[in-house]
């Protein structure tokens, strides 16, 4: 069965719109409907207060409560997780949706961005949360690097080349239409 024929969801988490962009891109390339995950209590603006507030939930196991409701999760065949990568972990939110809606049989493909210094156990993360589901080989490229004020930075050129290496990654995967 082609991508064609196929029921796809893209769900991402954002702060900073780097991890967007690249679910912007997957969307021009396969369709589907795109998905932005919002919380009840969004995360402080402050760089220093949700590094410590990041640490505190993965510390603890907190799964933060998502606003963002996925209308009838079954009818998708294909699901498409983005998120960026906090404390070398996958973030809170997205631990939130993986255990929250029943992903079983659909074949799962992550993509990351990162600031370039680990993404740690974001990927393994997605596997052990998700073991009834095909899951692909992700996607993971550099995003911004909030830390020393960079912030968005897939545009215009940039953006390009990774269009390009996002269009290889699912071509490798066998998913592209
Ligand atoms: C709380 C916090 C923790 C982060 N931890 C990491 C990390 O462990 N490794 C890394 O490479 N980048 C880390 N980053 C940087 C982001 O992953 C990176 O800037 C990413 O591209 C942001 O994606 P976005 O623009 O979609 O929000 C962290 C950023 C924040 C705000």
């Amino acid at each position: 069965q082609s991508i064609s024929t196929k029921k796809v969801l893209i769900v991402y988490l954002s702060r900073t719109n780097n991890t967007k962009a690249i679910a912007n891109i997957i969307h021009d390339e396969v369709g589907g409907k795109l998905v932005a995950l919002e919380l009840e209590r969004p995360y402080p603006e402050n760089y220093q207060a949700i590094v410590q507030q990041v640490a505190k939930e993965n510390e603890t196991g907190y799964l933060p409560a998502l606003k963002t409701k996925i209308d009838s999760i079954d009818q998708y065949d294909v699901v498409f997780v983005g998120f960026l990568t906090w404390g070398m972990k996958l973030p809170p939110p997205v631990k939130s949706f993986l255990k929250q809606y029943d992903l079983s049989g659909k074949t799962i493909v992550p993509f990351n961005t990162n600031a370039g210094y680990g993404i740690g156990s974001t990927f393994e993360t997605v596997k052990e949360l998700c073991p009834k589901s095909k899951v692909s080989d992700g996607f993971t490229t550099k995003g911004g690097i909030e830390r020393d004020g960079v912030y968005f930075v897939i545009q215009g050129e940039k953006e390009k080349q990774v269009r390009e290496e996002v269009k290889a990654w699912l071509r490798k995967i066998k998913i592209q239409n």
